[in-house]
């Protein structure tokens, strides 16, 4: 498997994400692609990692939308790849109409960073088959502008669709229903707020964000290696 790293100027989880897939999966390539690359076509998977791309000016995610890559992301997307955004990754794909609704500044408009109960909605993912439905994990949260927002339509049709992925435990942040992650309609695209790559290891506190990546790389092999 190939997997793409975007790496848009104040990227800061990059490097993590790196970490997640050449250390905890068996992805054959791992490549940092700038923001200026015309295209990730090469690339099985695709990681928008989090940070403060382009310093979070006007909007988080709203100028990095605009990114010479994402056009190619967006082709990539819609043709069934997995897109993982994860935090300012979860930003970009919202402001790059990949997924629906928007971030708002959280409730109490402060910069939260601390490690948060996160439950598993649907387990029936290219990203979430190795959990169970239900099951509660430790992953941490770093942002400013995590407060989920979408109108009511958008919000029951998340719902009927189980397109929401990961809710909070409790509401940290003000988000709609507790979203703390969702996907396209396809179930292709996902974006999260709470960095699995960042609960990799139990000495950081939390490897409940391991099974993501190895079930990203899993669900390729299936589709891709022959086994006798
Ligand atoms: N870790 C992140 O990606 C968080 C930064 C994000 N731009 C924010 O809302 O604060």
């Amino acid at each position: 498997m190939k997997a793409a790293v975007i790496v848009f100027p104040g990227s800061n989880g990059d490097m993590d994400m790196y970490h997640a897939l050449t250390d905890f999966t068996d992805a054959g390539t791992v490549d940092f692609v700038p923001h200026t690359s015309e295209t990730v076509e090469a690339y099985d998977a695709i990681f928008l990692p989090g940070g403060f791309s382009y310093g979070d000016y006007l909007r988080s995610g709203a100028i990095a939308r605009f990114a010479p890559v994402m056009k190619s992301v967006i082709a990539e997307a819609n043709k069934g790849k997995p897109v993982l955004g994860v935090c300012n990754g979860f930003q970009i794909l919202l402001e790059a109409n990949l997924l629906p609704g928007a971030m708002k500044r959280n409730k109490h408009l402060k910069y939260m960073c601390r490690t948060v109960d996160v439950n598993v909605e649907n387990a029936d993912t290219c990203f979430t088959r190795a959990y169970e439905h239900g099951e509660r994990l430790r992953i941490p949260i770093a942002h400013g502008e995590g407060n989920y927002e979408c109108d009511e339509t958008t919000y029951e049709t998340l719902k009927a669709d189980n397109r929401i992925v990961f809710t909070y435990g409790s509401d940290v942040n003000g988000s709609v229903g507790n979203i703390a992650g969702i996907t396209n309609e396809a179930g292709n695209v996902l974006g999260m707020m709470p960095h699995p790559e960042r609960a990799m290891e139990a000495i950081l506190g939390s490897e409940d964000g391991r099974r993501l990546f190895t079930n990203i790389y899993r669900h390729w092999r299936d589709r891709h290696v022959v086994t006798t």
